[in-house]
């Protein structure tokens, strides 16, 4: 049973964790039509395209700072009653200049919620800035030289998210050297939407210590053996790929393989509801459905916590109360 073990996560897009009841007030509030992508309590989307407008479409309905505080107080405490000890939002500068308040208060409101989050129930939090792929290599190059003021001090990360199918990582070398030179951690999505290339192209060019997603290495042994031999660490999200079709159903899904492969694999929500998962379920598949034993899902908690952007003190803390 999954459901009392201490949980961590390395990846979650904090506005695809919106819970529908949550976006649904929230466009009472602005007075928003949710029809195009809210049907019957559950977000609507057939592809990667229309998630990303479904996905966007919820972003837009968070407007002030008190909002966010709003968001990751919501999401950040009911994960925590779920077991969660540490938590990595994806969050992005450019949602808050999208909605007119800036990326400062946008986070300001974030960090607000995982403070409120925190004094309630002792969840750590860290933000990993993400540029948006789709956006092109300018605008993450921005993302990057914001993350690398270090305008807060929960930002710890950089990562690169959205369309994989669009640019090559070489592409944003610039950005990610940005990110690194200013001591922050480094991860990005690749071998999701596209397939092992991307994964050794993400090695190759911007030499992550994880990888979002990284499971379409399994296309390619040599790839898996590196991937393993490196000790980069996966930020598997089973549910979000079974739920875009990367894989067809949980059985197929190669977390058992990369694991058994000695690759790090850690478990992860992605866009919970969106992706009609959770943190608590990502586990419980991972027992009930992928075989692993308790012993196993606790080490992935451990490689979770292992491979979090935190200070060194934190992560031992973190390490203690599993
Ligand atoms: N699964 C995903 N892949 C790429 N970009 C995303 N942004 C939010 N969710 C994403
Ligand atoms: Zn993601």
């Amino acid at each position: 049973m999954t459901t009392s073990m201490p949980k961590a996560e390395l990846h979650c897009h904090i506005e695809g964790a919106t819970p529908p009841a949550l976006a649904l007030s929230q466009a009472a509030r602005y007075g928003i039509d949710t029809t195009a992508f809210i049907r019957a309590g559950a977000y609507a989307w057939q592809d990667f395209t229309s998630f990303v407008q479904s996905y966007d479409a919820t972003a837009n309905l968070f407007r002030t700072e008190q909002d966010y505080a709003l968001l990751a107080e919501t999401y950040l405490t009911e994960i925590a009653q779920a077991g969660a000890i540490y938590s990595e939002l994806i969050v992005s500068p450019d949602q808050g200049d999208a909605v007119g308040i800036g990326a400062d208060a946008y986070i300001a409101g974030l960090a607000e919620g995982a403070e409120r989050a925190k004094a309630k129930t002792g969840i750590e939090t860290r933000f990993i800035i993400v540029g948006i792929r789709h956006f092109g290599p300018e605008r993450v190059v921005k993302a990057a030289e914001y993350a690398a003021r270090r305008p807060h001090p929960l930002i710890t990360g950089f990562n690169l998210a959205g369309e994989e199918r669009m640019h090559r990582v070489a592409d944003f070398v610039r950005a990610f050297d940005i990110a690194r030179d200013a001591g922050l951690g480094i991860t990005i999505h690749a071998g999701e939407l596209s397939g092992a290339f991307s994964v050794r192209d993400a090695l190759d060019h911007v030499r992550p210590s994880r990888i979002s997603h990284g499971v379409r290495a399994i296309e390619d042994a040599d790839l898996v053996r590196r991937l393993a031999d490196e000790g980069v660490v996966l930020e598997v999200c089973p549910g979000s790929n079974v739920a875009l079709d990367v894989f067809p159903d949980f059985e197929s899904h190669p977390l058992r393989a990369l694991h058994a492969a000695g690759v790090r694999v850690t478990l992860n929500a992605d866009d919970p509801p969106f992706f009609h998962t959770s943190l608590a379920r990502e586990y419980a598949l991972a027992s009930s459905v992928m075989g692993f034993s308790d012993v196993e899902i606790l080490g992935m908690t451990r490689t979770a916590i292992e491979a979090a952007f935190v200070d060194e003190p934190t992560r031992q803390r973190l390490l203690a109360a599993l």
